[in-house]
Protein backbone atom coordinates (compact mmCIF):
# COMPACT_ATOMS: atom_id res chain seq x y z
CA UNK A 1 0.00 0.00 0.00
CA UNK A 2 1.13 3.56 -1.05
CA UNK A 3 2.44 5.67 1.83
CA UNK A 4 1.15 9.16 1.68
CA UNK A 5 3.81 11.09 3.44
CA UNK A 6 6.43 11.98 1.42
CA UNK A 7 10.43 10.54 1.97
CA UNK A 8 12.02 14.17 2.11
CA UNK A 9 15.48 13.81 0.18
CA UNK A 10 18.53 16.76 0.14
CA UNK A 11 20.29 17.30 -3.22
CA UNK A 12 23.78 18.72 -1.99
CA UNK A 13 25.36 19.29 -5.35
CA UNK A 14 23.56 20.61 -8.75
CA UNK A 15 26.44 20.13 -11.09
CA UNK A 16 26.26 17.03 -13.79
CA UNK A 17 25.56 14.48 -11.50
CA UNK A 18 23.03 16.62 -9.22
CA UNK A 19 21.07 18.42 -12.08
CA UNK A 20 20.24 15.00 -13.74
CA UNK A 21 19.18 13.21 -10.40
CA UNK A 22 17.09 16.45 -9.88
CA UNK A 23 15.53 16.24 -13.39
CA UNK A 24 14.93 12.30 -13.25
CA UNK A 25 12.98 12.50 -9.51
CA UNK A 26 10.67 14.64 -11.34
CA UNK A 27 10.21 13.37 -14.80
CA UNK A 28 9.66 9.77 -12.75
CA UNK A 29 8.16 11.03 -10.06
CA UNK A 30 5.19 8.29 -10.25
CA UNK A 31 7.43 5.65 -11.16
CA UNK A 32 9.71 5.95 -8.22
CA UNK A 33 6.76 6.62 -5.87
CA UNK A 34 5.46 2.97 -7.24
CA UNK A 35 8.88 1.43 -6.29
CA UNK A 36 9.27 2.56 -3.29
CA UNK A 37 5.82 2.38 -1.84
CA UNK A 38 5.61 6.63 -1.02
CA UNK A 39 6.35 9.72 -2.76
CA UNK A 40 9.85 11.25 -2.73
CA UNK A 41 9.83 14.83 -2.40
CA UNK A 42 12.83 17.02 -3.56
CA UNK A 43 12.69 19.54 -0.24
CA UNK A 44 16.25 20.89 -0.58
CA UNK A 45 19.25 21.53 -3.09
CA UNK A 46 22.41 22.74 -2.23
CA UNK A 47 24.55 24.88 -4.18
CA UNK A 48 28.17 27.53 -4.33
CA UNK A 49 26.46 29.74 -6.89
CA UNK A 50 22.84 30.57 -6.36
CA UNK A 51 22.10 32.91 -9.14
CA UNK A 52 22.76 30.13 -11.64
CA UNK A 53 19.67 29.67 -13.63
CA UNK A 54 18.96 25.47 -13.00
CA UNK A 55 16.13 24.03 -15.26
CA UNK A 56 13.37 22.54 -13.55
CA UNK A 57 14.56 23.21 -9.93
CA UNK A 58 12.25 25.55 -8.01
CA UNK A 59 14.39 28.58 -7.21
CA UNK A 60 13.03 28.28 -3.49
CA UNK A 61 14.94 24.81 -3.05
CA UNK A 62 18.22 26.18 -3.63
CA UNK A 63 20.20 27.01 -0.30
CA UNK A 64 23.78 27.57 -0.04
CA UNK A 65 23.76 26.73 3.34
CA UNK A 66 23.76 22.67 2.81
CA UNK A 67 24.91 22.34 7.06
CA UNK A 68 21.39 24.01 7.70
CA UNK A 69 20.14 21.64 5.29
CA UNK A 70 21.05 18.80 6.68
CA UNK A 71 20.12 19.66 10.23
CA UNK A 72 16.75 20.33 9.31
CA UNK A 73 15.42 16.75 11.05
CA UNK A 74 12.73 16.02 8.64
CA UNK A 75 15.67 14.67 6.07
CA UNK A 76 14.90 11.06 5.43
CA UNK A 77 17.94 11.02 2.43
CA UNK A 78 21.16 13.37 1.79
CA UNK A 79 22.33 12.29 -1.58
CA UNK A 80 25.79 13.94 -1.61
CA UNK A 81 27.43 14.75 -5.19
CA UNK A 82 29.35 18.22 -4.03
CA UNK A 83 32.42 15.80 -4.85
CA UNK A 84 35.52 15.98 -2.80
CA UNK A 85 36.87 15.61 0.76
CA UNK A 86 35.29 18.43 2.84
CA UNK A 87 32.82 19.73 3.31
CA UNK A 88 31.36 16.28 2.15
CA UNK A 89 32.62 14.22 4.53
CA UNK A 90 31.36 16.66 7.54
CA UNK A 91 27.86 17.16 5.62
CA UNK A 92 27.36 12.94 5.35
CA UNK A 93 28.01 12.23 9.17
CA UNK A 94 25.97 15.30 10.13
CA UNK A 95 23.18 13.84 8.08
CA UNK A 96 23.76 10.56 9.93
CA UNK A 97 23.39 12.39 13.18
CA UNK A 98 20.31 13.62 11.85
CA UNK A 99 18.21 10.68 10.92
CA UNK A 100 18.83 10.88 7.25
CA UNK A 101 20.21 7.79 5.20
CA UNK A 102 23.13 8.93 2.55
CA UNK A 103 23.84 8.00 -1.14
CA UNK A 104 26.89 9.40 -2.38
CA UNK A 105 28.94 9.23 -5.44
CA UNK A 106 31.94 10.84 -4.14
CA UNK A 107 34.70 8.45 -4.61
CA UNK A 108 37.90 10.41 -3.62
CA UNK A 109 35.90 11.15 -0.33
CA UNK A 110 35.34 6.98 0.05
CA UNK A 111 38.36 5.84 -0.76
CA UNK A 112 40.04 8.33 1.88
CA UNK A 113 37.89 7.67 4.52
CA UNK A 114 35.59 5.12 3.80
CA UNK A 115 35.71 3.42 7.25
CA UNK A 116 35.25 6.20 9.21
CA UNK A 117 32.02 6.72 7.16
CA UNK A 118 30.79 3.25 7.57
CA UNK A 119 31.33 3.55 11.03
CA UNK A 120 29.45 6.49 11.17
CA UNK A 121 26.43 5.37 9.60
CA UNK A 122 26.45 1.93 11.76
CA UNK A 123 26.37 4.37 14.86
CA UNK A 124 23.45 6.49 14.14
CA UNK A 125 21.45 3.02 12.27
CA UNK A 126 21.47 4.76 8.55
CA UNK A 127 22.14 3.65 5.34
CA UNK A 128 25.55 4.16 2.87
CA UNK A 129 25.19 3.29 -0.49
CA UNK A 130 27.69 4.52 -3.20
CA UNK A 131 26.75 2.46 -6.22
CA UNK A 132 27.59 5.42 -8.61
CA UNK A 133 31.26 5.98 -6.98
CA UNK A 134 32.65 3.25 -9.03
CA UNK A 135 32.39 2.83 -12.84
CA UNK A 136 29.25 4.92 -13.26
CA UNK A 137 25.82 3.50 -14.49
CA UNK A 138 27.36 -0.37 -14.14
CA UNK A 139 26.01 -2.04 -11.14
CA UNK A 140 29.14 -3.22 -9.82
CA UNK A 141 29.29 -2.18 -5.72
CA UNK A 142 26.19 -3.82 -4.88
CA UNK A 143 26.83 -7.09 -6.84
CA UNK A 144 30.25 -7.58 -5.12
CA UNK A 145 29.15 -6.56 -1.93
CA UNK A 146 25.92 -8.49 -2.07
CA UNK A 147 25.85 -11.23 -5.19
CA UNK A 148 29.08 -12.36 -4.16
CA UNK A 149 29.16 -12.23 -0.93
CA UNK A 150 29.40 -15.89 -0.64
CA UNK A 151 31.84 -16.54 -3.23
CA UNK A 152 36.04 -15.81 -2.84
CA UNK A 153 36.54 -13.03 -5.00
CA UNK A 154 40.54 -13.56 -6.08
CA UNK A 155 40.49 -10.38 -9.02
CA UNK A 156 39.33 -7.55 -10.54
CA UNK A 157 40.18 -5.99 -13.70
CA UNK A 158 39.41 -3.00 -15.52
CA UNK A 159 38.84 0.39 -17.33
CA UNK A 160 36.86 2.26 -14.49
CA UNK A 161 37.94 5.89 -15.65
CA UNK A 162 35.88 7.13 -18.42
CA UNK A 163 37.29 10.14 -19.22
CA UNK A 164 41.29 8.84 -19.87
CA UNK A 165 39.36 5.81 -21.41
CA UNK A 166 37.30 8.73 -24.00
CA UNK A 167 40.82 10.19 -24.19
CA UNK A 168 42.95 6.71 -25.14
CA UNK A 169 40.13 5.99 -27.25
CA UNK A 170 40.35 9.07 -29.67
CA UNK A 171 44.29 8.96 -29.96
CA UNK A 172 44.10 5.73 -31.38
CA UNK A 173 41.40 5.72 -33.44
CA UNK A 174 41.15 9.19 -34.69
CA UNK A 175 44.55 10.35 -34.13
CA UNK A 176 43.53 13.27 -32.33
CA UNK A 177 45.56 14.89 -29.98
CA UNK A 178 45.66 14.42 -25.95
CA UNK A 179 44.47 17.85 -25.33
CA UNK A 180 41.49 18.03 -27.79
CA UNK A 181 40.20 14.80 -26.56
CA UNK A 182 40.66 16.02 -22.54
CA UNK A 183 38.77 19.27 -23.75
CA UNK A 184 35.94 17.09 -25.13
CA UNK A 185 35.76 14.87 -22.46
CA UNK A 186 35.34 17.77 -19.91
CA UNK A 187 32.77 19.29 -22.14
CA UNK A 188 31.03 15.69 -22.10
CA UNK A 189 30.90 15.89 -18.40
CA UNK A 190 32.78 12.93 -18.02
CA UNK A 191 36.04 14.68 -16.80
CA UNK A 192 36.17 15.16 -12.43
CA UNK A 193 36.03 18.97 -11.59
CA UNK A 194 40.00 18.90 -11.54
CA UNK A 195 40.96 16.87 -14.50
CA UNK A 196 43.95 16.06 -12.77
CA UNK A 197 42.65 13.23 -11.07
CA UNK A 198 41.28 11.55 -13.89
CA UNK A 199 44.45 11.89 -16.35
CA UNK A 200 46.65 11.29 -12.90
CA UNK A 201 44.87 8.05 -12.25
CA UNK A 202 43.76 9.16 -8.88
CA UNK A 203 40.16 9.04 -9.89
CA UNK A 204 40.85 5.43 -10.95
CA UNK A 205 42.64 4.64 -7.93
CA UNK A 206 40.25 5.79 -5.51
CA UNK A 207 37.72 3.17 -7.35
CA UNK A 208 40.36 0.73 -7.17
CA UNK A 209 40.67 0.81 -3.25
CA UNK A 210 36.83 0.87 -2.98
CA UNK A 211 36.75 -2.21 -4.98
CA UNK A 212 39.35 -3.72 -3.39
CA UNK A 213 38.28 -3.31 -0.33
CA UNK A 214 34.66 -4.53 -0.64
CA UNK A 215 36.10 -7.40 -3.34
CA UNK A 216 38.32 -8.93 -0.56
CA UNK A 217 36.91 -7.60 2.53
CA UNK A 218 39.77 -5.62 3.59
CA UNK A 219 40.18 -1.82 3.57
CA UNK A 220 42.70 -0.41 1.20
CA UNK A 221 42.82 3.24 0.87
CA UNK A 222 43.82 5.17 -1.78
CA UNK A 223 47.30 6.28 -0.89
CA UNK A 224 48.02 2.03 -0.95
CA UNK A 225 47.04 1.94 -4.80
CA UNK A 226 50.29 2.19 -7.15
CA UNK A 227 49.12 4.99 -9.55
CA UNK A 228 50.34 5.80 -12.72
CA UNK A 229 48.10 8.09 -15.27
CA UNK A 230 48.17 8.62 -18.44
CA UNK A 231 49.90 12.34 -19.32
CA UNK A 232 52.85 10.32 -20.79
CA UNK A 233 51.51 8.05 -22.87
CA UNK A 234 52.52 9.35 -26.13
CA UNK A 235 51.47 8.83 -30.16
CA UNK A 236 54.28 6.16 -29.97
CA UNK A 237 53.30 4.12 -27.23
CA UNK A 238 50.13 3.56 -29.49
CA UNK A 239 51.60 3.23 -32.46
CA UNK A 240 53.81 0.88 -31.11
CA UNK A 241 51.42 -1.12 -28.87
CA UNK A 242 49.41 -1.44 -32.79
CA UNK A 243 52.43 -3.11 -34.21
CA UNK A 244 52.58 -5.24 -31.40
CA UNK A 245 48.42 -6.43 -32.06
CA UNK A 246 47.55 -4.28 -28.73
CA UNK A 247 46.11 -1.29 -27.62
CA UNK A 248 46.37 1.08 -24.78
CA UNK A 249 44.15 1.17 -21.64
CA UNK A 250 44.32 2.40 -18.04
CA UNK A 251 43.07 -0.55 -16.27
CA UNK A 252 43.00 -0.82 -12.27
CA UNK A 253 43.79 -4.48 -11.25
CA UNK A 254 43.25 -5.43 -7.60
CA UNK A 255 44.16 -8.37 -6.98
CA UNK A 256 44.33 -11.53 -3.79
CA UNK A 257 47.77 -13.26 -3.50
CA UNK A 258 47.70 -16.72 -4.29
CA UNK A 259 48.54 -17.59 -0.02
CA UNK A 260 45.20 -15.22 0.24
CA UNK A 261 47.56 -12.98 3.29
CA UNK A 262 47.72 -9.96 1.59
CA UNK A 263 46.44 -8.09 -1.86
CA UNK A 264 47.75 -5.70 -4.44
CA UNK A 265 46.19 -2.65 -6.11
CA UNK A 266 47.35 -1.11 -8.78
CA UNK A 267 46.62 1.64 -11.65
CA UNK A 268 48.49 2.37 -14.70
CA UNK A 269 48.40 2.26 -18.50
CA UNK A 270 48.85 -1.22 -19.94
CA UNK A 271 48.75 -2.51 -23.06
CA UNK A 272 46.08 -4.99 -24.09
CA UNK A 273 46.22 -7.46 -26.96
CA UNK A 274 43.33 -6.50 -29.34
CA UNK A 275 41.39 -9.43 -28.40
CA UNK A 276 40.99 -9.26 -25.45
CA UNK A 277 37.56 -8.00 -24.57
CA UNK A 278 38.52 -4.45 -22.70
CA UNK A 279 40.44 -3.70 -26.10
CA UNK A 280 36.62 -2.88 -27.52
CA UNK A 281 35.50 -0.79 -24.71
CA UNK A 282 35.40 2.37 -26.56
CA UNK A 283 34.49 6.09 -25.54
CA UNK A 284 33.69 6.95 -21.56
CA UNK A 285 32.66 3.35 -21.43
CA UNK A 286 34.01 1.15 -18.42
CA UNK A 287 33.96 -2.20 -18.18
CA UNK A 288 35.27 -5.01 -15.25
CA UNK A 289 36.38 -8.67 -14.95
CA UNK A 290 35.86 -10.11 -11.51
CA UNK A 291 37.52 -13.81 -11.10
CA UNK A 292 35.84 -15.39 -8.31
CA UNK A 293 36.14 -18.91 -6.91
CA UNK A 294 32.73 -20.42 -7.52
CA UNK A 295 31.17 -18.18 -10.09
CA UNK A 296 34.41 -18.30 -12.35
CA UNK A 297 34.95 -14.80 -14.26
CA UNK A 298 32.51 -12.17 -14.55
CA UNK A 299 32.20 -9.43 -16.38
CA UNK A 300 30.30 -5.93 -15.94
CA UNK A 301 30.40 -3.51 -19.21
CA UNK A 302 28.73 -0.27 -19.29
CA UNK A 303 28.70 3.86 -19.51
CA UNK A 304 31.29 5.02 -16.64
CA UNK A 305 30.71 8.54 -16.57
CA UNK A 306 28.65 11.05 -17.45
CA UNK A 307 25.75 13.29 -15.80
CA UNK A 308 22.66 10.54 -16.94
CA UNK A 309 23.90 7.09 -16.67
CA UNK A 310 25.93 8.58 -12.82
CA UNK A 311 22.44 9.40 -11.76
CA UNK A 312 20.59 6.53 -12.44
CA UNK A 313 22.98 4.79 -9.86
CA UNK A 314 22.45 7.50 -7.46
CA UNK A 315 18.95 6.83 -7.98
CA UNK A 316 19.08 3.31 -7.81
CA UNK A 317 20.47 3.72 -4.08
CA UNK A 318 17.80 5.99 -3.26
CA UNK A 319 14.77 3.49 -4.06
CA UNK A 320 17.02 1.25 -1.81
CA UNK A 321 17.72 4.14 0.77
CA UNK A 322 13.95 4.54 0.69
CA UNK A 323 12.63 1.40 0.98
CA UNK A 324 14.60 0.71 4.14
CA UNK A 325 13.45 4.23 5.52
CA UNK A 326 9.99 2.50 5.23
CA UNK A 327 10.78 -0.87 6.26
CA UNK A 328 12.72 0.64 9.41
CA UNK A 329 15.36 -1.14 8.09
CA UNK A 330 18.80 -0.26 6.83
CA UNK A 331 20.78 -2.27 4.10
CA UNK A 332 23.91 -4.52 4.44
CA UNK A 333 26.51 -1.79 5.84
CA UNK A 334 29.60 -2.04 5.66
CA UNK A 335 30.45 -6.61 5.92
CA UNK A 336 33.45 -7.92 8.68
CA UNK A 337 36.16 -7.42 7.63
CA UNK A 338 39.97 -8.96 8.08
CA UNK A 339 42.90 -5.67 7.37
CA UNK A 340 44.78 -7.68 4.43
CA UNK A 341 48.51 -6.09 4.03
CA UNK A 342 49.13 -4.15 0.66
CA UNK A 343 52.00 -5.63 -1.01
CA UNK A 344 54.35 -2.90 -2.21
CA UNK A 345 54.20 -2.83 -6.61
CA UNK A 346 57.69 -4.17 -6.69
CA UNK A 347 56.17 -7.74 -5.41
CA UNK A 348 53.54 -7.62 -8.85
CA UNK A 349 54.65 -9.80 -11.45
CA UNK A 350 53.49 -9.25 -15.43
CA UNK A 351 55.02 -8.19 -18.66
CA UNK A 352 56.55 -5.48 -19.95
CA UNK A 353 57.29 -3.44 -22.81
CA UNK A 354 60.39 -1.54 -23.25
CA UNK A 355 61.34 1.35 -25.73
CA UNK A 356 65.16 2.29 -25.29
CA UNK A 357 67.14 4.56 -27.53
CA UNK A 358 70.66 3.26 -28.18
CA UNK A 359 73.55 3.77 -30.36
CA UNK A 360 73.78 2.13 -33.53
CA UNK A 361 76.82 0.18 -33.75
CA UNK A 362 78.09 -3.47 -32.82
CA UNK A 363 77.43 -5.28 -29.78
CA UNK A 364 75.31 -3.27 -28.04
CA UNK A 365 72.46 -5.53 -28.44
CA UNK A 366 74.50 -8.11 -26.40
CA UNK A 367 74.89 -5.25 -23.76
CA UNK A 368 71.51 -5.00 -22.76
CA UNK A 369 70.76 -8.32 -23.68
CA UNK A 370 73.26 -8.95 -20.63
CA UNK A 371 71.68 -6.57 -18.54
CA UNK A 372 67.76 -7.82 -18.35
CA UNK A 373 69.60 -11.55 -18.11
CA UNK A 374 71.95 -10.03 -14.90
CA UNK A 375 68.40 -8.94 -13.00
CA UNK A 376 66.99 -12.21 -14.00
CA UNK A 377 64.41 -10.69 -16.42
CA UNK A 378 63.66 -12.94 -19.47
CA UNK A 379 63.34 -11.68 -23.44
CA UNK A 380 60.44 -12.48 -24.85
CA UNK A 381 61.01 -10.59 -28.20
CA UNK A 382 63.88 -8.04 -29.23
CA UNK A 383 62.77 -5.56 -32.23
CA UNK A 384 65.54 -2.74 -33.48
CA UNK A 385 64.73 -0.13 -36.16
CA UNK A 386 67.68 1.65 -37.32
CA UNK A 387 66.87 5.53 -37.75
CA UNK A 388 69.64 6.53 -40.07
CA UNK A 389 70.14 9.48 -38.42
CA UNK A 390 73.35 11.74 -37.61
CA UNK A 391 73.49 11.02 -34.32
CA UNK A 392 73.75 7.45 -35.17
CA UNK A 393 70.89 5.57 -32.45
CA UNK A 394 68.36 3.11 -33.05
CA UNK A 395 65.20 2.37 -31.55
CA UNK A 396 64.96 -1.19 -29.31
CA UNK A 397 62.05 -2.17 -28.47
CA UNK A 398 62.51 -4.91 -25.98
CA UNK A 399 59.08 -7.18 -24.49
CA UNK A 400 59.87 -9.20 -21.48
CA UNK A 401 58.45 -12.46 -20.26
CA UNK A 402 56.45 -12.49 -16.81
CA UNK A 403 58.86 -10.90 -14.15
CA UNK A 404 58.88 -9.10 -10.97
CA UNK A 405 58.54 -5.71 -11.17
CA UNK A 406 61.37 -4.58 -8.70
CA UNK A 407 63.49 -6.35 -11.06
CA UNK A 408 62.45 -4.51 -14.37
CA UNK A 409 62.86 -1.62 -11.99
CA UNK A 410 66.50 -2.79 -10.92
CA UNK A 411 66.98 -3.55 -15.13
CA UNK A 412 65.84 0.13 -16.02
CA UNK A 413 68.30 1.21 -13.52
CA UNK A 414 71.11 -0.62 -15.25
CA UNK A 415 70.57 -0.08 -18.29
CA UNK A 416 70.45 3.84 -17.68
CA UNK A 417 74.04 3.59 -16.38
CA UNK A 418 75.27 2.10 -20.00
CA UNK A 419 77.03 4.46 -22.30
CA UNK A 420 75.39 2.98 -25.32
CA UNK A 421 71.96 3.52 -23.68
CA UNK A 422 70.86 7.26 -24.91
CA UNK A 423 67.88 7.14 -23.46
CA UNK A 424 63.88 4.89 -22.07
CA UNK A 425 61.41 6.42 -24.38
CA UNK A 426 58.85 4.55 -22.41
CA UNK A 427 57.97 1.33 -20.13
CA UNK A 428 54.36 0.14 -20.15
CA UNK A 429 53.23 -3.01 -18.64
CA UNK A 430 51.09 -5.47 -21.14
CA UNK A 431 48.29 -7.14 -18.92
CA UNK A 432 45.83 -9.49 -20.54
CA UNK A 433 47.34 -12.26 -22.06
N1 LIG B 1 30.59 13.50 -13.67
C1 LIG B 1 30.61 12.18 -13.68
O1 LIG B 1 30.59 11.53 -14.74
C2 LIG B 1 30.65 11.42 -12.40
C3 LIG B 1 30.84 12.04 -11.19
N2 LIG B 1 30.89 11.31 -10.03
C4 LIG B 1 31.05 11.99 -8.76
O2 LIG B 1 29.88 12.75 -8.48
C5 LIG B 1 30.24 13.89 -7.72
C6 LIG B 1 29.74 15.14 -8.45
O3 LIG B 1 30.36 15.20 -9.71
P1 LIG B 1 29.85 16.28 -10.80
O4 LIG B 1 28.40 16.40 -10.77
O5 LIG B 1 30.53 15.86 -12.06
O6 LIG B 1 30.53 17.61 -10.24
P2 LIG B 1 30.19 19.11 -10.62
O7 LIG B 1 31.45 19.88 -10.38
O8 LIG B 1 29.54 19.19 -11.95
O9 LIG B 1 29.08 19.53 -9.53
C7 LIG B 1 29.39 19.79 -8.19
C8 LIG B 1 28.19 20.47 -7.56
O10 LIG B 1 28.47 20.68 -6.18
C9 LIG B 1 28.19 22.05 -5.85
N3 LIG B 1 29.08 22.44 -4.77
C10 LIG B 1 30.44 22.51 -4.78
N4 LIG B 1 30.89 22.90 -3.58
C11 LIG B 1 29.81 23.06 -2.79
C12 LIG B 1 29.62 23.45 -1.44
N5 LIG B 1 30.65 23.75 -0.66
N6 LIG B 1 28.35 23.53 -0.97
C13 LIG B 1 27.29 23.25 -1.76
N7 LIG B 1 27.40 22.86 -3.04
C14 LIG B 1 28.65 22.77 -3.54
C15 LIG B 1 28.41 22.81 -7.11
O11 LIG B 1 27.68 24.03 -7.05
P3 LIG B 1 27.58 25.04 -8.30
O12 LIG B 1 26.66 24.36 -9.29
O13 LIG B 1 26.98 26.25 -7.73
O14 LIG B 1 28.97 25.18 -8.80
C16 LIG B 1 27.85 21.83 -8.15
O15 LIG B 1 26.46 21.98 -8.24
C17 LIG B 1 31.74 13.83 -7.52
O16 LIG B 1 32.02 13.15 -6.32
C18 LIG B 1 32.20 12.96 -8.69
O17 LIG B 1 33.42 12.30 -8.44
C19 LIG B 1 30.73 9.95 -10.03
C20 LIG B 1 30.56 9.28 -11.19
C21 LIG B 1 30.54 9.95 -12.48
N1 LIG C 1 35.67 11.41 -13.98
C1 LIG C 1 35.13 10.10 -13.84
C2 LIG C 1 33.65 10.18 -13.67
C3 LIG C 1 33.07 8.94 -13.19
O1 LIG C 1 33.43 8.37 -12.17
C4 LIG C 1 35.46 9.27 -15.08
O2 LIG C 1 35.89 9.84 -16.07
O3 LIG C 1 35.29 8.05 -15.02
Amino acid sequence: MMRTRPLKVALLGCGVVGSEVARIMTTHADDLAARIGAPVELAGVAVRRPSKVREGIDPALITTDATALVKRGDIDVVIEVIGGIEPARTLITTAFEHGAGVVSANKALLAEDGSALHAAAEKHGRDLYYEAAVAGAIPLVRPLRESLAGDKVNRVLGIVNGTTNFILDKMDTSGAGYSEALDEATALGYAEADPTADVEGFDAAAKAAILAGIAFHTRVRIGEVYREGITEVTAADIASARRMGCTVKLLAICERAADGRSVTARVHPAMIPLSHPLASVREAYNAVFVEAEAAGQLMFYGPGAGGSPTASAVLGDLVAVCRNKIGEATGPGESAYTRLPVSPMGDVVTRYHISLDVADKPGVLAQVATVFAEQGVSIDTVRQQSRQDPDGEASLVVVTHRALDAALSGTVEALRKLDTVRGVASIMRVEGE
